[in-house]
Parts: C-alpha cells; sequence; structure tokens
C-alpha cells in the first residue's frame, strides 16, 4: 500500500500509536475524570504546564508566518487569539483554588520533560517549517482530544470539582474538535507536497513529541 493512501496525519500516529495509547489511558486521565486526582499530582501538572503557553504560542506565530497560504494563517490566528485569552483564566482560577503560591505561577523550576517540550516547540518554530509547526501542535492538541474526549468517558459525569471539570471541558468541545480536524486536513495537505526529506524531518519531530507527551504525564506521578 502506498503510505500517503491512508493520510499523513494517519500515518504519523499510526507511527507511534504505543506513546499515543499510553497517553491517553493515563493515570492522570481516569484520575482526572473520575474526580480522584490527588491536589500534589494537579498541583505539579497546573505549575508545570503553564510554562508552556508562552513556547506554544510562538510556535502558533511561526506556523502562521511559514504557512503557504492565507486561509490556514487566518484559522491559526483565530486560535492564537483565543487561547491568549479565555485559556488563562483557567490557570489562575486554579492555582487560586489550590494555594500555587506567585513564584511557583510565574517562574517555578522547570523539570525536564517541560524543558525538553519548551526546546522541542522552540526547534520546530525556529525551523520555519510549516510541516514541522503543523506536525507538533497536531501532537499538543490531537492528544489532548484524544483523551478528553474519547467514547468510553461519555456516559459519566463530569467530577464535581472545576479543576477537574474545566480542564476536561477545555479540550472537549466543538470549537477544539474542529481545529484538531483541521490540523489533521492540514497534515493530510501538505505531506504529500514535501520531499522524503522534509516529511521524515516533520515525522521526527511528531514522534518526539508524542514521546514528551507520555513522558509528561508519568513525571508528575515521581
Ligand atoms: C503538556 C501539554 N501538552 C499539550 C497540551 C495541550 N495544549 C497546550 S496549549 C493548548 C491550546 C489551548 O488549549 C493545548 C490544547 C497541554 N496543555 N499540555
Amino acid at each position: 500500500m502506498n503510505v500517503l493512501a491512508e493520510g499523513f496525519a494517519q500515518q504519523l500516529r499510526r507511527s507511534c500509536s504505543e506513546d499515543w495509547q499510553a497517553c491517553v489511558d493515563h493515570r492522570f486521565v481516569h484520575e482526572i475524570f473520575d474526580g480522584t486526582l490527588d491536589d500534589a499530582v494537579l498541583r505539579r501538572y497546573l505549575v508545570q504546564d503553564y510554562q508552556f503557553i508562552d513556547r506554544f504560542v510562538a510556535l502558533l506565530g511561526a506556523a502562521i508566518a511559514s504557512a503557504d497560504e492565507f486561509a490556514p494563517r487566518v484559522r491559526l490566528a483565530q486560535f492564537a487569539a483565543m487561547i491568549t485569552s479565555d485559556e488563562n483564566t483557567y490557570f489562575l482560577r486554579s492555582f487560586d483554588a489550590l494555594g500555587v503560591p506567585p513564584p511557583q505561577r510565574l517562574a517555578p523550576a522547570l523539570t525536564q520533560p517541560t524543558q525538553a517540550l519548551r526546546q522541542l516547540m522552540h526547534d520546530a518554530a525556529q525551523s520555519l517549517s510549516y510541516a514541522n509547526c503543523i506536525a507538533v501542535l497536531a501532537v499538543a492538541e490531537g492528544l489532548y482530544l484524544d483523551w478528553a474526549d474519547q467514547d468510553g468517558k461519555k456516559h459519566v459525569p463530569l467530577p464535581a470539582r472545576f479543576e477537574h471539570a474545566e480542564w476536561i471541558g477545555l479540550h472537549a468541545n466543538d470549537f477544539f474538535r474542529g481545529f484538531v480536524g483541521w490540523l489533521r486536513r492540514e497534515l493530510d495537505r501538505v505531506g504529500p507536497q514535501l520531499t522524503d526529506v522534509r516529511r521524515a524531518e516533520a515525522a521526527a519531530y511528531f514522534r518526539q513529541a508524542v514521546a514528551l507527551e507520555r513522558q509528561f504525564f508519568d513525571h508528575i506521578y515521581d
């Protein structure tokens, strides 16, 4: 079978299905859904995750700059506008609820997985290759859609505490579903246009991002 017949997005995901599934089925995911997540674990998670947004927005900017057409620039710019407004308040309210002091919010010691994820986003942005940027975005967004929006969890009521329920809801809604679907279609659109070397480079970014996402989930339990 021609590997491109199944679409670049699907091909990439299949190339690291074990790490991908380990994230979707992670202890963190089960515990946030049933509301049993330890506060210390959630605090570690959110403190590190908040250090991620800055590079993430820079990566969106690089994707906007390197896109080959106007339409993807508009779509990415609209998404950037959303996450630089609504998303921020969830973190601040959760930090209040969990008693996270200002130094931990603004400048915590970065763990190794956080540093590695930030570096990967930075490298993809600096490469100014649209495919590399979209590959990393498709992991950061697609993995979060897949754990938060999975069929097996749809029948259970959302957990009572907002810190749990809203973190699920931020990643399981129509806007987010639409954006992730669009990212996957973009990978399918640009993948076949790349040279073999550039396609392999984008694939390496994708796989590295999935491996680091798994480490990120794992390390908050260390
Ligand atoms: C380690 C880690 N990986 C991916 C995401 C998901 N994510 C990061 S920014 C963003 C856009 C707006 O929600 C999304 C979905 C995360 N939060 N933490």
